[in-house]
């Protein structure tokens, strides 16, 4: 991802702080058209890596308005790039838009490592910001913080960090 955007290999993973890890269980529902599992969001995180349930499927991905769903690849591990890394990049990448909905008769279970900056302060790199890539984000502070009192109310935190050029 680095290499792409002509940074140094460990500039992203160098930010790394802390990690959270969030166990998730999902109950079946007879409903499953009437419920979500987890609503749509991006993470706040750097990056989070999915360890999924090894047989029930959930977990989608927003493109354009439609949803796709991530297939299950037994004991791989599947990256989500989260709000941050949209930030320090520019906009290169995105935080990936994505749900969980749930299934009519089995659980489903999935181990989520969110990895946070150590810093409480985000902004883009400096070195992808110039007269040709104007700086789209401004800088943000406690943005886990802010993050969950957006989600509460169905928003997304990254709208507020957006410069509109
Ligand atoms: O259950 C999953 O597959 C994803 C969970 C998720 O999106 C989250 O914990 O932020
Ligand atoms: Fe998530």
């Amino acid at each position: 991802m680095t290499r792409s955007l002509g940074l140094e290999d460990n500039c992203f993973s160098d930010l790394y702080g802390n990690m959270d890890i969030r166990f998730n269980l999902y109950p079946p529902c007879p409903r499953p058209d009437l419920v979500l599992g987890f609503k749509s969001h991006s993470d706040s995180s750097l990056i989070t890596h999915v360890l999924q349930d090894k047989e029930v499927e959930g977990l989608q991905f927003l493109k354009g308005d439609e949803w796709f769903r991530a297939p299950i690849v037994p004991d791989a591990l599947l990256i989500i790039v989260g709000d941050q890394v949209e930030i320090l990049s520019n906009g290169a990448f995105k935080g990936a838009v994505h749900q969980v909905v749930i299934h009519p008769d089995k659980e489903r279970i999935s181990v989520a490592a969110f990895c946070y900056g150590e810093s409480y302060k985000i902004e883009p790199f400096e070195r992808l910001v110039d007269e040709s890539r104007p700086r789209l984000y401004r800088k943000m502070e406690n943005y886990g913080d802010i993050f969950m009192e957006n989600y509460q109310k169905g928003r997304r935190t990254i709208e507020e960090a957006k410069i509109y050029v």
